[in-house]
Parts: C-alpha cells; sequence; structure tokens
C-alpha cells in the first residue's frame, strides 16, 4: 500500500522531553488517526510534517517528497493547525484573499459553501471569533483548495457535540474519493471510534503501535476478575491493571494468552481506543 506521509527514525528533543525513533506511515485513501495523551508528541510531530519544526534525526516525506524541497507540495496538502495561525486584526474575508493565492487549486465557491456550511460570515473579525469558530475557519481553507492530504492536529477542539459529529461525517465522505487521505491528531479517542481506519499511538514521544483498528481491537483484551486470580505471573502478562476492593480490570496486549491464562475464570472485552490508551500511558492505579 502507498504511504502519502512516511516518518522514518525521526528524534527530536526538548529538554527533558523527546521523540525516540518514531517510524510510521500514513496509508493512502483512509483516516489515520494519531493519538496520544497530553504532551505526547503528536503536535511536534505534526509540525515536522509542516516543515514548521526540523528534526534531530530522521527523515519525514510528504506525497513522495519534502516540503522544504518541493514548495508546491504544500499546495497539496490541507493543513489545521491547532494554533491560531491567522492574522487576527483581519476579517475572514480579508484572510482569505490573502491565502486563496497560495494554492493553485483554490475553489472559492467550495468556501463560500463551507462558510455557510459552518454558519461563518465573511465580514467577521478572527480575533471575535470563539475557539470552535477559528477551528471552522481554519477547516474551511483546508478543505477549499482540494487538497490530497489533510492533516489536522486536534481538529475536533473546541468544538461543540453537534458540529463535531457534521465534521466527522463531513472528513469520512472526503476519502470516498480513494485518492484523498486524511491524518488526524487527538487525545479525544471517541473521534475515531467511528471514522479511523488506522491508528497511529503515541505515547511518551514513542510509537506504541502504528496499526489498522481493526488489528489493535482485535489483538488488545480487556480482563475483569476477582482479585483473588492475581498472582505474579498473571500480572506480567498485563499493559496497566486497576484494581479495586472487588476485583481488577486490566489490559493485556495478546487475547490469545489472555484466553488460555483466564479461561472461564475471568470476563475478556474488546477494548476502546480509550482503554488502551489510558492503561498504556497510566498503566493503571490501585483504586
Ligand atoms: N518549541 C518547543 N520548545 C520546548 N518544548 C517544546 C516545544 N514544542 C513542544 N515542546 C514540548 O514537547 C512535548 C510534546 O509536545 P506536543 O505539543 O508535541 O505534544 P502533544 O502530544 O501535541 O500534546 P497535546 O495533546 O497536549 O497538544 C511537551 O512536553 C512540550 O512541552
Amino acid at each position: 500500500m502507498s504511504h502519502v506521509v512516511e516518518v522514518q527514525d525521526v528524534c527530536k528533543s526538548f529538554g527533558r522531553f523527546s521523540l525516540k525513533d518514531v517510524n510510521f506511515g500514513v496509508n493512502r485513501g483512509f483516516i489515520t488517526g494519531l493519538i496520544g495523551p497530553n504532551g505526547a508528541g503528536k503536535s511536534t510531530i505534526i509540525k515536522m510534517m509542516m516543515d514548521m519544526v526540523r528534526p534531530d534525526k530522521g527523515s519525514i516525506q510528504l506525497l513522495g517528497g519534502h516540503p522544504s524541497e518541493e514548495p508546491s507540495i504544500k499546495d497539496r496538502v490541507g493543513y489545521v493547525s491547532d494554533e491560531n495561525i491567522y492574522y487576527e486584526h483581519l476579517t475572514i474575508g480579508r484572510m482569505k484573499t490573502i491565502l486563496a493565492p497560495f494554492y493553485k487549486h483554490w475553489d472559492e465557491e467550495a468556501f463560500r459553501k463551507y462558510l455557510e456550511m459552518f454558519e461563518l460570515s465573511p465580514k467577521a473579525k478572527i480575533k471575535n471569533l470563539s475557539k470552535g469558530m477559528k477551528m471552522k475557519f481554519s477547516l474551511a481553507v483546508a478543505l477549499s483548495h482540494h487538497a490530497d492530504l489533510l492533516i489536522m492536529d486536534e481538529p475536533t477542539a473546541g468544538l461543540d457535540p453537534v458540529f463535531r459529529r457534521e465534521l466527522l461525517d463531513l472528513l469520512s465522505e472526503q476519502i470516498l474519493d480513494d485518492s484523498k487521505s486524511i491524518l488526524f491528531s487527538t487525545h479525544i479517542t471517541t473521534d475515531l471510534d467511528k471514522i479511523a481506519d488506522y491508528i497511529v499511538f503515541l505515547n511518551a514521544g514513542q510509537v506504541v503501535f502504528s496499526d489498522s483498528k481493526e488489528g489493535v481491537l482485535d489483538r488488545y483484551v480487556m480482563i475483569k476478575g476477582g482479585r483473588e486470580l492475581l498472582d505474579r505471573d498473571v500480572r506480567k502478562l498485563f499493559v496497566g491493571v486497576r484494581e479495586s476492593s472487588v476485583g481488577f480490570e486490566a489490559l493485556c496486549k495478546d487475547r490469545s494468552a489472555a484466553k488460555q491464562v483466564f479461561q472461564e475464570d475471568a470476563l475478556l472485552e474488546t477494548p476502546t481506543l480509550e482503554d488502551i490508551m489510558y492503561f498504556t500511558s497510566k498503566g493503571g492505579k490501585s483504586a
């Protein structure tokens, strides 16, 4: 399968934080979710893709090249930042007039349609927009130049549940055209339960896994049972465990091993992406 983003052996340090040998690919024609808790390094990786941060080591290719060497690549990428990257004192309409010439395939009609759909007035000043409205403006720009690749850093942050759902539907529609691909970072994993095809999980600067969502949910398992089942050998199976006075809840990344060990003694369930992120990043805590 061809990759529209290729991250190879990327390292980057900021004081005590470091991304360590990060490797993953984003498949053409699919939605890939980049998940991880706060501070995992998601924005840093995305900024490196957009050539806003330089890796200390390793390389990142977008659409077969690198934006710093081939500026035309940026034209084919729709980028949504988690920060406001627009001039605050301008109106939406004026800001658009500045941005549009940067894109060869700018589609004025599509932009107008998105402004209407997102209930944004071209006369509104950017500084007067709420966080969610700024995000909507950013999305309208990213969706209005026929980009082959959408790279979105926390695009659902600040959005109300109704629009959030509409946006997820809109993104699913985008990839009906097989040539389009989406990379979507979030720490709210429920956004991805429905729409993501692939998941890259970043924790403390390292890739925990990069796989199809089905593959991940098949492999991992949640185990629920009584505390009498816990001993040192059993604990070795766990990625993380949460214990209470009555029982335990644990995540294991080998479903068949868990089945063999617990048989009928414990309840084995498919975890959510949130369970996987929680137990991996925290290791679980006794309650
Ligand atoms: N320019 C910078 N200078 C110093 N430290 C930085 C810089 N950019 C990021 N960091 C640090 O790198 C770490 C990773 O940050 P990053 O924003 O990539 O995480 P994230 O996964 O996007 O988190 P969040 O979900 O909270 O947005 C953090 O500890 C952050 O403080």
